[in-house]
């Protein structure tokens, strides 16, 4: 499928942490919030673009098209979409400070902005600063870390379970030959 984005990497967008170069990443969650704002985020740059028709196809692209045409517009996988914004220019004007923004380069910084309250207005601003989008195939979600990292606990866990009380199910066939050889014997 085509990029219809530059795609950068969270290591080349971390590279831009200075007041003179400034780059931050915005809506790399997963979570139902992600949905609806992410789409919507996504259209208008895709407006932007005046690629407003292709949409569909452009929502898709980091997945199989046929996946994505059996949904419907609003029910996107999206949280796939990480935004990358060159915010340098506007670092002076922050109202609230160039060290906050300065604070959330080299990571997802949707909390974090999220968080201040932006008005809609700030939001719209934000679009004008933005450049591609990140490359998510280069990225380890958090989320699906910690849930395998839990998976892979709870088998190990059940490991040592079965390593620690190794002596009960060889006590029980023990027993079980005893009483097997002694009624044997009776007969
Ligand atoms: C992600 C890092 C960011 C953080 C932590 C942050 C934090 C804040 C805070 C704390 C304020 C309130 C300042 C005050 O009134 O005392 C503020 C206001 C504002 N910020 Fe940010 N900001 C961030 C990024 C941005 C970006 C990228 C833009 C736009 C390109 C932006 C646009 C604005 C605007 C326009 C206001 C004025 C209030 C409003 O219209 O919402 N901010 N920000």
């Amino acid at each position: 499928m085509p990029t219809l984005t530059k795609l950068y990497t969270m290591q080349e967008a971390a590279q831009h942490s200075t007041p003179q170069d400034c780059w931050i990443v915005i809506d790399g969650k997963v979570g139902s919030w992600a949905v609806s704002g992410l789409s919507l985020r996504y259209s208008r740059q895709l407006e932007a673009l005046n690629l407003a028709n292709s949409s569909l196809l452009g929502a898709c692209h980091l997945f199989d098209v046929a996946k994505c045409n059996s949904y419907s517009k609003r029910q996107f996988v999206p949280w796939e979409y990480s935004l990358v914004y060159d915010v340098g220019s506007y670092l002076e004007e922050h109202p609230g400070g160039d060290d906050v923004i300065l604070a959330t380069t080299g990571k997802d910084a949707t909390d974090e902005f999220e968080d201040a309250g932006h008005s809609e207005s700030a939001k719209e601003l934000l679009e004008t600063f933005f450049i591609g989008e990140l490359d998510l195939s280069a990225t380890v979600i958090p989320e699906l870390e910690i849930s395998s990292k839990k998976q892979a606990g709870c088998t190990q866990k059940f490991k040592d379970l079965t390593k620690q009380n190794w002596a009960i199910p060889v006590a029980v066939i023990g027993v079980s030959v005893v009483i097997g050889f002694l009624y044997l014997r009776k007969k």
